[in-house]
């Protein structure tokens, strides 16, 4: 990275699939915060819902600043217009060339953190081959291919899926004592850097019914958990847990942590988004750069309609700013303590 681009330079936010509803919630969520922040959407703004202002950008120096008139996009030509919950496969490259060109952006210091609209993973596999499961492994991959950590965010509680997007019967040969430790210590490292948590308290859940019951319900929380677990206690960690993942998110005992790392994706999601489906946030931990996203999917079953929900999509905006305002104090402190560092000697 680069030094960081500065708090006037634009938020980029990729277009996602232009048949579901990214392209709304993207701009409602410029109407509800353009006129504080820099935005600057990437995609054709042919799927823009009709009568959005746009300002297309040809330097993205032209995007820095807030922009209430007009949203700035960097314009690209999918090659067709979108019908509402019908994904074209043409466009499948360009949803795929938004997401590596806003990581570009914000890689070269050019932008602040990049806000992902949803993709549709099927019909991006479908229309280029996408290889990946998700923003989560490609964003991983455009990184260089370091270790990140999903985790999703809303005011009442933080979860963690240590599987992501695999089969549910892949899940307990997928759980691997390394893999469990690196989503740990990922998660514990980002809490601290984005999110400004000291000591993290970190609960984990078991994989099986009762955290295994001793061992009658399963082993992997005696044989694989617990051992990774001791060592990290043992390395300082705030850890509690296998936990019986049933009575962990109650709000009594959402109380004694500060996110719950899970075992599979809908152990960890299931409980966030029946509390708060509208505000939940969906963060990348572990890259270089900050990645946010609504968390929820392309809704093509309202898409179009103007109905869309864009609460997750501004919580999202938000906390993508907190994140990098988060890590410009930390660099802007690391090199001012350079700087001291040169005039004491
Ligand atoms: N970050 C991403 O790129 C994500 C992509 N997806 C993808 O989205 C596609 C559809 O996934 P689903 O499981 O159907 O989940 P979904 O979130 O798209 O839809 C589930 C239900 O919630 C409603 N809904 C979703 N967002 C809403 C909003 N903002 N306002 C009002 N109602 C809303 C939908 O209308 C639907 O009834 C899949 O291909 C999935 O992989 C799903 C989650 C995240
Ligand atoms: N269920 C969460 C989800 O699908 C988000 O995936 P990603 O595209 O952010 O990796």
């Amino acid at each position: 990275m680069t030094r960081p681009p500065g708090r006037d330079a634009p938020i980029v936010i990729s277009c996602g699939e232009p048949s579901g509803i990214g392209p709304e919630v993207a701009v409602a969520a410029w109407r509800a915060l353009g006129a504080d922040m820099a935005l600057l959407w990437i995609g054709d703004p042919a799927h823009l819902p009709a009568g959005t202002p746009v300002r297309v950008i040809g330097d993205v120096k032209d995007a820095h600043g807030p922009c209430p008139d007009a949203l700035p996009v960097l314009a690209r030509d999918f090659g067709g217009a979108t019908v509402p919950g019908r994904p074209d496969t043409r466009h499948a490259q360009g949803v795929i060339d938004a997401i590596a060109d806003g990581v570009a952006l914000v890689t070269s210091g050019h932008a602040r953190a990049i806000c992902t609209a949803p993709i549709h993973k099927a019909a991006l596999q479908n229309g280029a081959g996408f290889a990946h499961p998700g923003h989560t492994e490609y964003l991983a991959t455009l990184a260089g291919g370091v270790p990140v950590v999903m985790m999703l965010a809303c005011d009442a509680l933080r979860v963690v899926p240590a599987t992501i997007h695999i089969p549910l019967s892949a899940v307990p040969s997928a759980l691997t004592a390394q893999g469990l430790r690196d989503t740990l210590r990922i998660t514990h490292a980002a809490l601290i850097r984005d999110f400004g948590i000291a000591g993290p308290r970190i609960a984990v859940a078991g994989l099986n019914p009762h955290a295994g019951e001793d061992g009658k319900m399963g082993s992997e929380e005696r044989d694989l958990i617990a051992p990774v677990l001791a060592a990290l206690r043992a390395e300082g960690m705030d850890l509690t847990g296998p936990l019986p993942a049933d009575t962990m998110f109650h709000a009594s005992a959402r109380a004694r942590y500060d996110v719950a790392v899970c075992m599979y994706h809908d152990q960890a999601l299931i409980p966030i988004k029946t509390i708060d489906f509208a505000g939940g946030v969906n963060v990348t931990l572990g890259l270089p750069f900050v990645r946010t996203s609504p968390d929820h999917g392309t809704a093509f079953d309202i898409a179009g309609r103007g109905v869309a929900d864009a609460t997750s999509m501004i919580a999202a905006l938000r906390m993508a700013a907190r994140m990098a305002d988060a890590r410009d104090a930390r660099s802007i402190g690391a090199s001012d303590a350079r700087i001291s560092d040169k005039m004491i000697r």
